[in-house]
């Protein structure tokens, strides 16, 4: 089996270890799947996710991402991944467009393909009009939609994403949803973090549960069904879970 992401043995403390935010955390995906990150509030997903993209250094284990070791080369594998953090907090002197061009720069993206890859994705979040304003002046959503659009400009192989319907509207949100969708469709993968079960139960093909910092479910919405032997909603089975 190849695998796109792969973190083995992950463990991670904040507090001179008096918190373990990640306990030995085993994960793998294949490539083409649209992955679902869940989990409580404290449970170790933002904590993973930043592990996963370098952000930060997990006490023990290994990050594999495109086949490539994270921690051994880390310029090599970021190239491999888009990332939509959990916060938008962005240069707020910069234009958009000033913004998207500095990523594409880090990139190196050529002129041809920023202005194949900008304007279509500029045209689905609706930011035309505004990006030539500074991003001090855009609205949370609109920060949102931007980071997506900057995470998507070197068409990575992976594209990571945390919590990232919060603050969109309902349109934003659908067109993120299809978008992540005809990603996967290109053979490409999706891993993202979300507390909205729906979302999770339509959109992914695979779902990863964590609790206290312990991978305790990994597979699909069928898997779940079949181990739980319910046939209840992801909602429900969520929380039977989370909740044991
Ligand atoms: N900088 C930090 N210093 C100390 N403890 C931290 C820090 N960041 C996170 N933690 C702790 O690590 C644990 C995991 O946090 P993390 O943010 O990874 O969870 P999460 O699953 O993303 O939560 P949420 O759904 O609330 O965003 C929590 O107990 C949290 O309090």
């Amino acid at each position: 089996m190849v695998y796109i992401i792969r973190l083995k043995n992950i463990s991670k403390t904040y507090g001179e270890g008096k918190v373990l935010a990640v306990d030995n955390l085993n994960l793998t995906v294949p490539p083409g799947e649209i992955f679902g990150f869940l989990g409580p509030n404290g449970a170790g997903k933002t904590t993973t996710i930043k592990i996963m993209t370098g952000i930060l250094a997990p006490d023990t284990g290994e990050v594999e991402l495109s086949g490539i070791d994270l921690l051994k080369e880390p310029l090599k594998a970021k190239r491999k991944f888009g990332y939509v953090p959990d916060t938008s907090e962005i240069f707020p002197r910069l234009s958009g467009l000033e913004f998207l061009n500095f990523v594409a720069d880090v990139y190196e993206v050529p002129a041809k393909l920023r202005e194949e890859r900008i304007p279509p994705l500029l045209k689905l979040f609706s930011l035309e009009g505004a990006i030539n304003d500074r991003i001090g002046s855009y609205s949370h959503g609109m920060k949102q939609k931007l980071l997506v659009i900057a995470s998507l400009v070197h068409d990575p192989d992976i594209w990571i994403l945390d919590e990232p319907m919060i603050g969109l509207d309902p349109e934003s949100s659908f067109n993120l949803k299809k978008l992540m969708q005809d990603y996967a469709a290109r053979g490409k993968t999706v891993f993202f973090s979300t507390h909205i079960l729906e979302v999770a139960e339509r959109l992914c093909t695979t779902l990863g549960i964590i609790k206290k910092g312990k991978l305790i479910f990994t597979g699909t919405m069928e898997d779940l069904k079949t181990q739980k032997q319910e046939d209840k909603s992801l909602e429900e089975l969520f929380l039977e879970l989370v909740r044991s």
